[in-house]
């Protein structure tokens, strides 16, 4: 089965949603004119890395993302892995990915597990509480938020359930592009899957960030790769392709969990 892919790579602006929202909204449109099957965001979209002011700009329960982005792909028919964005809960902030199907409905609520403290995630966030699988156009999906990448067994928890794509989104910042696309490229030659990540772009005030979107197929090639400028990358993925690799490298047969320390 084949499907095609978009991620925008957004250059955030800090702590607006409003705006934010506006720029989605005119990329998106911008970008169905490719027809893509599925587009992803990137992490913290809405608010940027403005922590500090997270207790006005974060969205109470998720609320106002869930119905812009709802109305978005109802309106282009289209799945939308929706990035992140800062959730507010009464139990503090966490930072969730939604996606939804074509039809508008969440399909998947997914809080990043692993937080960053370079950043200091750690001192305004939650961490999530489950795991990100999720189906879409009847594959079994994985959706990950930026330092999860570094942390092989998260994924694996996914791909070893029959996860055909991963879904990456993230603000990772440009000094270590090098780990974003090395990291990326082994994630997918690993669990013998698509990994589809989509950065953002442009600087904050703490950060300038590396873009470098990319779509990258179960042998560890990349199909499409953006630069570090505001942009969309769009390419056609084939399913298929997945089961020819884990079937000629069978290392989710050959492996030996038993033998593993967790
Ligand atoms: O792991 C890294 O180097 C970057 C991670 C990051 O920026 C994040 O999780 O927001």
């Amino acid at each position: 089965m084949a499907l095609k892919m978009a991620c925008i790579q957004l250059d955030i602006a800090f702590g607006n949603p409003e705006e934010n929202k506006k720029r989605v909204r005119s990329e998106i449109e911008k970008v169905m004119l490719q027809q893509p099957d599925i587009i992803v965001l990137p992490e913290l979209w809405s608010t940027g890395y403005d922590l500090t002011r997270l207790d006005t700009i974060a969205d109470e329960h998720g609320s106002d993302t869930k119905a812009f982005i709802s109305e978005l792909s109802r309106l282009y028919n289209v799945n939308i892995v929706a990035g992140s964005i800062a959730k507010k809960t009464d139990t503090g902030v966490t930072n969730t990915m939604y996606v939804m199907n074509r039809h508008g409905e969440i399909v998947l609520e997914y809080s990043k597990l692993h937080l960053f403290k370079l950043m200091n995630e750690h001192l305004y966030l939650q961490p999530g509480k489950t795991e990100g699988l999720f189906t879409l156009e009847n594959t079994l999906c994985a959706g990950v938020i930026c330092y999860d990448i570094r942390f092989p067994e998260w994924l694996r928890v996914h791909t070893t359930k029959g996860a055909e794509m991963i879904f990456v989104v993230a603000e990772w910042p440009l000094p270590r592009l090098n780990h974003w696309r090395v990291l990326l490229q082994a994630r997918a030659i690993e669990n013998q899957c698509y990994v589809i990540a989509c950065n953002r772009a442009g600087r904050d005030p703490n950060n300038i960030f590396a873009g470098h979107s990319m779509i990258i197929d179960p042998w560890g090639e990349i199909i499409s790769e953006a630069d570090e400028n505001p942009c969309s990358i769009v390419a056609k993925i084939d399913l298929d392709k997945v089961k020819q690799v884990r079937q000629q490298i069978p290392i989710f047969t050959d492996r030996r969990p038993d033998w593993y320390i967790n």
